[in-house]
């Protein structure tokens, strides 16, 4: 194996330690959740999914590499979207309404829990103040959401037919996208993380941010036991 395998290898490997292993995740796949542990899932998602466009920026913001910034643009204007409607946030909230939560407690984030803001703040401000090449590793659990998100449409559809199958558009065009993130990001990470300091600075990038959506489990499974 030469050193870029290895290097990709050890990246891979991260997916032990991803939250599709989660109990919280099982149980949700298993359809043992009940509708108010659903609704807070969904409710304090939007906290990290609303930060998204932040982090890209951040990335973007501390990235010399012009063609690299043009290609991650297009992350941040995924979510934001080309105007008021469209986008993944816009998808996220129809999720949200095919759930049952009321649009002002969404967005006025009554329902995140401590837990899942400072983990999600710890995402984006390690995004800040980090190596750019970093930045782009820790994005790099899209490897691995693929097929959790196809999982999860299915166990929603199973399990949960009180849910709008229509909210669920959100996974089913992530199920797509991420994968095509993913690779140009592995890429990028590939090209540039060309010292072995670089490299182990991409394999804890990405170590912190799989104990990111760890963390952000633990906080909403803690707050919503039945
Ligand atoms: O549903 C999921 O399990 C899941 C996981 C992840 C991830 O692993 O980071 C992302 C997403 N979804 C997602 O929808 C998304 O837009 C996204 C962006 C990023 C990132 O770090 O830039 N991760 C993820």
């Amino acid at each position: 194996m030469n050193d870029v395998d290895a290097f990709v290898a050890d990246l891979r490997g991260r997916s032990a330690i991803y939250w599709e292993k989660h109990p919280f995740q099982q149980a949700m796949l298993a359809g043992r959740l009940a509708p108010e542990q659903i609704r807070g899932f969904v409710a304090n998602r939007w906290y990290y999914q609303r930060s998204l466009p932040r982090k890209d920026a951040a990335v973007i913001s501390n990235c010399p590499v012009q063609a690299v910034r043009r290609q991650w643009y297009e992350r941040l204007v995924y979510h934001d979207g080309p105007h008021e409607g469209a986008g993944g946030l816009a998808d996220w909230l129809r999720l949200c309404d095919a759930v049952g939560l009321r649009r002002e407690e969404v967005l006025e984030e009554t329902r995140v829990v401590p837990g899942v803001r400072f983990a999600v703040d710890r995402y984006v401000d390690f995004c800040r103040t980090a190596h750019w090449t970093a930045g782009v590793a820790s994005s790099l659990t899209e490897l691995f959401a693929p097929d959790l998100m196809s999982q999860r449409v299915a166990a929603f559809r199973r399990y949960y037919p009180w849910i709008d199958a229509e909210g669920l558009a959100y996974f089913e065009k992530r199920c797509v996208q991420a994968p095509k993130e993913a690779s140009y990001a592995l890429e990028v990470v590939m090209t540039y993380c060309d010292t072995p300091e670089r490299r182990a600075a991409a394999g804890g990038a990405l170590t912190l941010k799989c104990e990111v959506l760890w963390s952000m489990l633990d906080a909403i499974d803690y707050a919503y036991r039945p």
